[in-house]
C-alpha cells in the first residue's frame, strides 16, 4: 500500500522538480483529462513553449493505469513523427509519472468548429481527411492504433494535421474478430481509428450544415451527400464493408481533387 499523498503535495513536488532540476518553468495549467493533467511550460533560455503531462495523483497506486500512462510515453518516443509531439524528458515523482513534450501551437478541431465557428466545404473536408489518413498510416505502420481520434485530439497548425493524446492507444493485434456487440472504438486494429475518422469527417461536414427540419433524422437523410461519399463514410463507420487498412481508405477517397493534392 502506498502512503497517502495529496494532489497539492504532488503538484508542489512536480513544480519544484521542473523549476529546479530542468531548464523549464511552469506557465499555466492547460487542461485535465480522465487520467492526466497538462501544463504549459517555457524553456528558460530559448523561451520555446512545451507541454508537461502528468498522471492524476489518484491513480498512483493503480498499476494498470500507471503502465498505460507509461506506455503512452513509450509510444510517443517510438513514433518520432513530425505530426506527433516529441518527448523531451520523462520522469516519476512519488509514483506519479510525467513527461515533457512539444507544444503543438495550433487549434484542435473542437476549437476550430465550436470556438472559432469554422466551416468546411466538402472539398476541404476531404483535403483534411487525406492529410489525417497520411499521418494515421505512418502510425499504423509502427503497429500502433490511437483509438481516441476525436476532435479534441486532432490539431491543425499551418494546414498540417497533428495527433495528440495516446492515452488509449494500443499495439495492433492481428486477426481481431469483430463480434456483433463489440464496440468498434475498442478494436485493437486499424478499424478503431477508421471508425473514429468516420465520425471526425461527419463533424467537419456538419460544420457547414444548417438543419432544415426539426425532425430527428439520420446523417444520411440530413446531409444528402453524393452516393459515393455516403458509401465511403458508411465503410469508415463499419456500416458498410470495412476498409482493410488506412491506406485503402486513403486510396478510396471519393473526391478526385483531394487525392491529387
Ligand atoms: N502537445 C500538446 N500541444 C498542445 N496542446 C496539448 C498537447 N498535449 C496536450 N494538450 C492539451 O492539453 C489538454 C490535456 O491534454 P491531453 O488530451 O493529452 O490529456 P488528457 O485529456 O488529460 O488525456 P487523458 O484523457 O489521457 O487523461 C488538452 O486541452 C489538450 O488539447
Amino acid at each position: 500500500m502506498l502512503k497517502f499523498i495529496s494532489d497539492t503535495k504532488i503538484k508542489r513536488l512536480v513544480k519544484n522538480y521542473i523549476e529546479n532540476e530542468t531548464p523549464f518553468q511552469i506557465q499555466r495549467f492547460i487542461g485535465r483529462g480522465a487520467y492526466g493533467l497538462a501544463y504549459l511550460l517555457v524553456h528558460k533560455e530559448t523561451k520555446k513553449q512545451y507541454v508537461l503531462k502528468r498522471m492524476r495523483t489518484k491513480y498512483r497506486g493503480r498499476s494498470q493505469t500507471k503502465s498505460k500512462f507509461k506506455q503512452e510515453i513509450e509510444m510517443l518516443k517510438q513514433l518520432n513523427l513530425p505530426n506527433v509531439p516529441k518527448v523531451f524528458l520523462e520522469g516519476e515523482l512519488e509514483n506519479v509519472p510525467f513527461y515533457i513534450m512539444d507544444l503543438i501551437d495550433g487549434n484542435t478541431f473542437e476549437q476550430e468548429i465550436f470556438r472559432e465557428g469554422k466551416t468546411f466545404s466538402l472539398e476541404e473536408c476531404f483535403v483534411i481527411l487525406e492529410k489525417l489518413l497520411n499521418v494515421i498510416i505512418r502510425i499504423h505502420d509502427q503497429k500502433i492504433v490511437h483509438r481516441d481520434l476525436r476532435i479534441p485530439n486532432i490539431l491543425i497548425k499551418n494546414d498540417d494535421i497533428y495527433i495528440i493524446d495516446f492515452g488509449l492507444a494500443s499495439y495492433i493485434k492481428n486477426n481481431v474478430l469483430i463480434k456483433q456487440f463489440d464496440n468498434p472504438k475498442k478494436l485493437e486494429d486499424h478499424r478503431s481509428d477508421l471508425y473514429y475518422i468516420g465520425h471526425f469527417l461527419l463533424y467537419l461536414i456538419y460544420s457547414n450544415y444548417s438543419p432544415t427540419s426539426r425532425k430527428e433524422r439520420s446523417w444520411q437523410e440530413e446531409l444528402q451527400l453524393p452516393k459515393e461519399i455516403e458509401n465511403y463514410i458508411e465503410r469508415l463507420l463499419l456500416i458498410g464493408p470495412a476498409f482493410s487498412s488506412a491506406e485503402e481508405a486513403l486510396h478510396s477517397i471519393p473526391i478526385q481533387r483531394a487525392q491529387s493534392k
